[in-house]
């Protein structure tokens, strides 16, 4: 049952008391006692094992008091049910064993069933509906940052092979984006239906498309998630990294939330999105290895910027990473808080 609905008023832009805070991987190798469970549990494992994954899910909302809790889960779960194995492997990444070479690849992808498919993703949803006083997050991967994944066969730094295709074999690509948006959408609803509150895509390496590619060859795709999610009635936030230049075609994409990461401040995102979306981030997460102060400082100007309009959610503008202090992030946190009460009662 949510108490504290703080997350979902300022993504619906109403009013707060408050603004409220989560962070993106917040449940992490940062954490000694996800350090524990992992040594015991592989990451998938974890995922597919209801119990142990509301373990993880709720202990950085324990730890930290965060306002938002996020579904412990990898964007490649879903790639699998589709027809495309995978692993993650320690400090890479997802690791394709057969990556998208050719046409009948992508035409034997199949559709997936989340209730015969992913039963264990609903059935963790489920539990941490009935336990959470916050709301939860469910997400999936951005089509585009997905294929990446699927064409590369790991982690990429150009993205050289997914380029090659997207525009070189349009009619492919499409047909990897039509089947991933398809995918995404029915994830994305079953994980509403089993309980999450709001829903978030992370499209982490679309920032690496230009302008004028994005429009042709993502956001028709990305139109068609948000609308298809709408009648849910969950705020849909749409996250990518280095997307300054591409926000004015974001705010075309119909999320409800955006978030950024650090390269944009959050007036300029304002600007470039418009003033009927709420914003998320945007903290550079290096920062948390600064002193305290340095921190602090940080925050603060990101806060007075956050509430010049209604629509904030304090959050990093990537993820939080192994070496962070979870004393930092706590003390982050009721900073926040703090910090963000007194400047909205003026
Ligand atoms: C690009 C991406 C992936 N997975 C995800 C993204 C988008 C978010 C982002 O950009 O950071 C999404 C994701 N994956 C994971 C989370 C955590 C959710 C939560 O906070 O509970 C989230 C939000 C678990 C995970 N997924 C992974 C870890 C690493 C720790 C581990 O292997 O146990 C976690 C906590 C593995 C993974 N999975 C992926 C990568 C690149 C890696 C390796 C990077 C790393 O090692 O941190 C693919």
């Amino acid at each position: 049952m949510i108490e504290n609905d703080l997350f979902l008023r300022a993504c619906r832009r109403e009013s707060v008391s408050r603004i409220p805070v989560w962070y993106m991987r917040q449940a992490g190798r940062y954490q000694p006692d996800y350090r524990d469970v992992r040594k015991r549990y592989s990451l998938i494992e974890i995922c597919e094992n209801p119990e142990i994954c509301v373990q993880v899910t709720l202990s950085p909302v324990k730890q930290l008091g965060v306002d938002a809790a996020i579904l412990f889960s990898d964007i490649m779960v879903p790639i699998a049910p589709m027809g495309m194995p995978f692993e993650i492997q320690k400090d890479r990444g997802p690791v394709m064993e057969h990556p998208i070479r050719q046409a009948s690849d992508i035409e034997r992808l199949r559709p997936i069933d989340p209730e015969s498919d992913l039963p264990y993703v609903l059935e963790t949803i489920r539990i941490l509906a009935r336990e959470l006083k916050v709301p939860l997050l469910g997400f999936a991967g951005g089509p585009f940052t997905l294929a990446s994944y699927m064409i590369e066969g790991g982690p990429s730094r150009d993205y050289l092979r997914t380029k090659a295709m997207m525009y070189g074999e349009p009619k492919m690509w499409y047909g990897l984006m039509d089947r991933l948006g398809d995918m995404v959408i029915t994830y994305l609803r079953a994980q509403i239906q089993a309980g999450a509150s709001a829903v978030q895509i992370f499209d982490s390496w679309v920032g690496s498309l230009a302008p004028d590619d994005y429009a042709e060859y993502v956001l028709p795709t990305m139109e068609r998630i948000f609308s298809e999610l709408a009648d849910l009635h969950a705020p849909r936030i749409y996250f990518g990294v280095t997307t300054g230049e591409l926000l004015p075609l974001f705010a075309k994409a119909g999320a409800d939330v955006y978030g950024v990461d650090w390269r944009v401040p959050i007036r300029t995102a304002r600007g470039k999105l418009g003033r009927n979306v709420a914003i998320q981030g945007n903290l550079d997460p290096a920062v948390l290895l600064a002193p305290w102060p340095e921190i602090q400082r940080r925050a603060e100007s990101i806060i007075d910027m956050g509430i010049e309009q209604p629509g904030f959610v304090f959050n990093l503008g990537h993820g939080v990473f192994p070496s962070v202090s979870g004393e930092q992030l706590q003390r982050l946190t009721t900073f926040v808080h703090e910090y963000s009460e007194r400047a909205l009662r003026g």
